[in-house]
Order: C-alpha cells, then sequence, then structure tokens
C-alpha cells in the first residue's frame, strides 16, 4: 500500500454557542501512530467526527494526500478509506460476525447472498487479525468488547482504510485484549496507513506512537512529528496550559473508627469469601484485572446482587441490603461504572444531571427543588471540576464524553453519604480534572466518610489509597498498605499465578 498522507487545513467547527475546533491544523503521515491528546472538551472527538463525515466544517479543508476533500456523510468518508473506530461500537449485535464485516458489500451470486464466500472472506480476515477463534456465524453480541473491536477493525481493512481513528480504544478491554490491540495497531502503521490515536493514557502514548497532536480548548497547540526529547510533564503542561506537578497530590490523614465491616462475604463473581475492615477518614483501593470480582464484591456489599454467605456491619449495625436503595438509605452509595448507560438523561441540562440525587434517583423525580440551590450547586461543581459547559442550563448531551462522566461523578459526590464506592472514577477523564477529583475524594476522606475506590489503574491506586485490596479471580488475594503497594507488587499480585 502506498503511504497515505492526512493534511488538516484550517479546520473550524462550531456548535451553539461553543467553537468545537478553532481554525486547527496539522498533517500526519502513514507509517506512523499519531496521538491526539487534550483535555475533556478540549475537540479529539469532535476532529474524528469531521474525518468521518458526522461534524459539518464551518471553514477548513480535508487534504488526503493531493486531494482536497471535505465530508458530507459517513458513506462518503468510508468511500475515501477513512473508518473511525469508537468507544461505543457500531456493529449490530443480531448479526453474525461475518455479516457484520461484509455489511454494505455482502458477495451475491445469481442475485442471491453468497453465504460461502461470505464465510470464507470472513475467516481470512479473521485469521488475519489473529482472531481465526471467532467463528464467522457468531452473533456479535456474544462476543467481547474486545473482540467487537476488532471486528470493527476488520471491517476497516476490509474496505481499504487508508486512515483509520481510534477513539480512546484500550479503555473497556482487558490486560490482554489490549496487548493483542497494540501488535494490530502497529501492524497497521507499518502497512502505511495513517493511524489517529485519541487517548487520556500517558503510557501509551510513549509506549506506541510515533508523533503526537495536543489540543486545548478547540485549538492546535502542538505537533510533535517525534516523542524524542518529550515527556509526561511537557505534554501535561501543554495540554492543561499550566504546571501540573504530582497529579495524584495524595494528602495523609487522622482515620476514624472502624466504618464497615466484611466477613465471609461470597456471591456472584465471587469465588471464595472476602473479608475486610474500613476506617472513617480511609481511602481504600480495590485493585485487580478486568473479571476479578472488584465490581461483583461490592455489587453484594450494596445490596444490586444478594450476597449467598457472610456478614456486612456498617457503622456499627448489621446489614443486609436488599437493594442499592436501602443501601443508599444507611449511607453507602456505589458511583457505577458505566455512568453513561446507568445514569445519564441525555435530553436534561446539566444542572438537572447533576441535581437528582441519588436518593431521589431511585424514586420520582421532582418533589421540592430549590432551582437557586440548584443552579449554585452545578456552578460550584463547574468551578471546582472544571466542567467544560456553555452553562448550567446545556442539555447534558451536548457535552464532550469526560464531562459528562464529571457531571455524574459530581452527582454522587454531593450526596450525605458515609461510604462512596467509586467505580473507575476517572476512566475517561483528562488529567487537570482528575487532580481535581482526587483533591474532592480527600475533602471527603477528611470530613470522616470513607472511600472505596474499584479501579485498573495501577498508578491510581498505589498513588491515592491508604491500603489496597488486590482481587483475582474472583477472591481477594492480600491487602497491601500505602507504603508497600508498588504498581510490581500489585500487579504481581493481580495477575493468574
Ligand atoms: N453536538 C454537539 N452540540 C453542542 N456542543 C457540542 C456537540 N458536540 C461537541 N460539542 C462541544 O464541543 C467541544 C469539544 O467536544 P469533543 O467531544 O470534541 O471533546 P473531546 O476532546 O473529545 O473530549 P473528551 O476527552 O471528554 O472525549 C465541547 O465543548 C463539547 O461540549
Amino acid at each position: 500500500m502506498a503511504q497515505a498522507h492526512l493534511r488538516i487545513d484550517g479546520i473550524t467547527v462550531e456548535f451553539p454557542g461553543v467553537r468545537a475546533l478553532d481554525g486547527v491544523s496539522f498533517s500526519a503521515r502513514g507509517g506512523e501512530v499519531h496521538a491526539l491528546m487534550g483535555e475533556n472538551g478540549a475537540g479529539k472527538s469532535t476532529l474524528l467526527k469531521v474525518l468521518s463525515g458526522v461534524n459539518r466544517v464551518s471553514s477548513g479543508q480535508l487534504w488526503i494526500g493531493d486531494e482536497p476533500i471535505v465530508f458530507a456523510n459517513a458513506r462518503e468518508a468510508l468511500r475515501h478509506g477513512v473508518s473511525i473506530i469508537y468507544q461505543e461500537l457500531t456493529l449490530s449485535p443480531n448479526l453474525s460476525v461475518a455479516e457484520n464485516l461484509l455489511l454494505g458489500q455482502l458477495p451475491v451470486r445469481h442475485g442471491f447472498l453468497d453465504r460461502r464466500r461470505l464465510r470464507e472472506r470472513a475467516m481470512t480476515i479473521l485469521e488475519e487479525l489473529g482472531e481465526g477463534d471467532i467463528h464467522p456465524s457468531t452473533k456479535v453480541r456474544e462476543l467481547s468488547i474486545g473482540q467487537q473491536q476488532m471486528i470493527e477493525i476488520g471491517r476497516a481493512l476490509l474496505r481499504d482504510a487508508r486512515i483509520i481513528a481510534f477513539d480512546e480504544p484500550t479503555s473497556s478491554l482487558s490486560v490482554q485484549e489490549i496487548r493483542h490491540l497494540k501488535r494490530i495497531v502497529s501492524r497497521l502503521r507499518d502497512e502505511g496507513r495513517v493511524v489517529l490515536y485519541v487517548t487520556h493514557r500517558m503510557e501509551e502514548v510513549f509506549e506506541m506512537c510515533d508523533a503526537v497532536t495536543v489540543f486545548r480548548d478547540g485549538r492546535h497547540i502542538r505537533t510533535h512529528d517525534t516523542l524524542e526529547g518529550l515527556d509526561h510533564d511537557i505534554l501535561v503542561s501543554e495540554m492543561v496550559g499550566r504546571e501540573i506537578e504530582d497529579v495524584y497530590g495524595y494528602r495523609p490523614r487522622q482515620q476514624g473508627e472502624v466504618l464497615m465491616r466484611l466477613e465471609g462475604i461470597e456471591g456472584k463473581g465471587v469465588k471464595a469469601p472476602v473479608s475486610f475492615e474500613m476506617r472513617r477518614g480511609e481511602v481504600f483501593g480495590l485493585f485487580g484485572l478486568v473479571g476479578a470480582g472488584r465490581s461483583e464484591l461490592m455489587r453484594l456489599v450494596c445490596g444490586v446482587e444478594r450476597a449467598t454467605a457472610g456478614r456486612v456491619s456498617f457503622d456499627g449495625t448489621p446489614q443486609r441490603f436488599g437493594s442499592p436503595q436501602a443501601a443508599i438509605r444507611a449511607g453507602i452509595a456505589m458511583c457505577p461504572e458505566d455512568r453513561k448507560s446507568q445514569g445519564i438523561f441525555p435530553v436534561a441540562s446539566v444542572s438537572d444531571n447533576l441535581n437528582i440525587s441519588c436518593r431521589r434517583f431511585f424514586k420520582r423525580w421532582g418533589g421540592f427543588r430549590n432551582p437557586q440551590r440548584e443552579t449554585r450547586n452545578t456552578q460550584d461543581y463547574i468551578r471546582q471540576l472544571r466542567i467544560r459547559t456553555p452553562g448550567p442550563k446545556t442539555p447534558i448531551a451536548n457535552l464532550s464524553g469526560g464531562n459528562q462522566q464529571k457531571v455524574i461523578v459530581a452527582r454522587w459526590l454531593a450526596e450525605e453519604i458515609d461510604l462512596f464506592v467509586m467505580d473507575e472514577p476517572t476512566r475517561g477523564i483528562d488529567v487537570g480534572a482528575r487532580r481535581d477529583i482526587y483533591s474532592l475524594l480527600y475533602d471527603l476522606a477528611d470530613q470522616g466518610k470513607g472511600i472505596l475506590v474499584i479501579s485498573s489503574d495501577l498508578a491510581e491506586v498505589s498513588s491515592i489509597c491508604d491500603r489496597i485490596g488486590v482481587m483475582r479471580d474472583g477472591e481477594l488475594i492480600d491487602i497491601v498498605e500505602r507504603d508497600e503497594a508498588t504498581p510490581e507488587r500489585l500487579l504481581g499480585l493481580a495477575l493468574p499465578a
């Protein structure tokens, strides 16, 4: 394949009240993995949507090689060899793998679908992607997220995409799936394609990217054609426009009496009895690989699922929560990992989404409301967490993914709760805002609340928690004190023996 070349020339995209991209220009060469970085709301997804013909530009031009192009729709973008692999995958769950791979170009013979050729072509591409174990007739809904992503990549390859863009592709993958994806990305690069790669994970940039472009507030800040001489701190300060010395900013604090005691908890996803205690003022981490049972354990504790054995005592009282509502009434709330699907009212405003307290969330939305107080509360959090929105009344659906996350996290943190269980609290959230979220968690701990953080981010758990419980394969393997919680130690415990 000849080397592709993408040039973005003075692209501006406007939404009511927001200039999402402001005269952005840079180039990406074939044969390189080009990272796109920037805070939440900086304009990264908007750029991908310009490339895929979803977002209209108000000015500017794209060039692929010598050809000037502005796409009118997704089909046209595909025809020119541009494929975007979004986080929310676009496959049809009830169709087979083969049908999904070849949708839009299904092989036909004598006017009928040629099933044999369909299967053969699907098998070839699956082999090429190292997914030969997947049967072409499997329904896509039966595949893991990582496998589904591979099918999306297969689709791009079958259309001979010259430009492939990934939008935070590793955020929901297991360690093994991430490794596999990285191999495939390198292959796409070596074939001379332009690979654009949106990520908030700094280590991925240094491990697998060849160039990086930084955006801030819809503007192009800088393109580094090589990563030589570049380091973490330079990138952070370009992204956030200020120095952030220590993202985690850990603060030790006094701990109070025992807040929660688990004794021999077992149930769905938790294979061996789990026992531990947590104190008021403590930030306790639960670390493990995807599927280790961390969220499952807390679902048993918080009444989302029924435990088959064991006891929970909370604030000195034995408890058996029959529902999440009962747990919330007692003072434990679990902020779910999949906040988007579990927590958002897309047509409602930022303010409404932030002020539907999780107590009322389960009841009727309404009752007695105090609009001034709500607006003040929203404005406080917009400031504290730097939520990028035209205002409190903007529909939350208009915010960037990371900014939606911040609103939902703020909703939970604003609650009168004694123990906050935060499942992957900073997934998809940029470095500047992460620091603000950690600082809010420490403030709550200072007030004597308990914070339990479920995280797959090693650097995060080892840096913000006082103690870390490591889970593996449905079992609590060990609890490590902060002083001993090196990333190597934690990972060593979490990986299969
Ligand atoms: N359909 C829309 N209507 C109104 N505003 C929008 C729309 N889509 C995006 N925006 C705004 O454009 C800006 C850029 O958003 P974009 O999604 O490109 O950010 P991002 O860099 O991808 O952020 P994140 O890291 O949070 O995913 C944000 O201020 C966002 O609120």
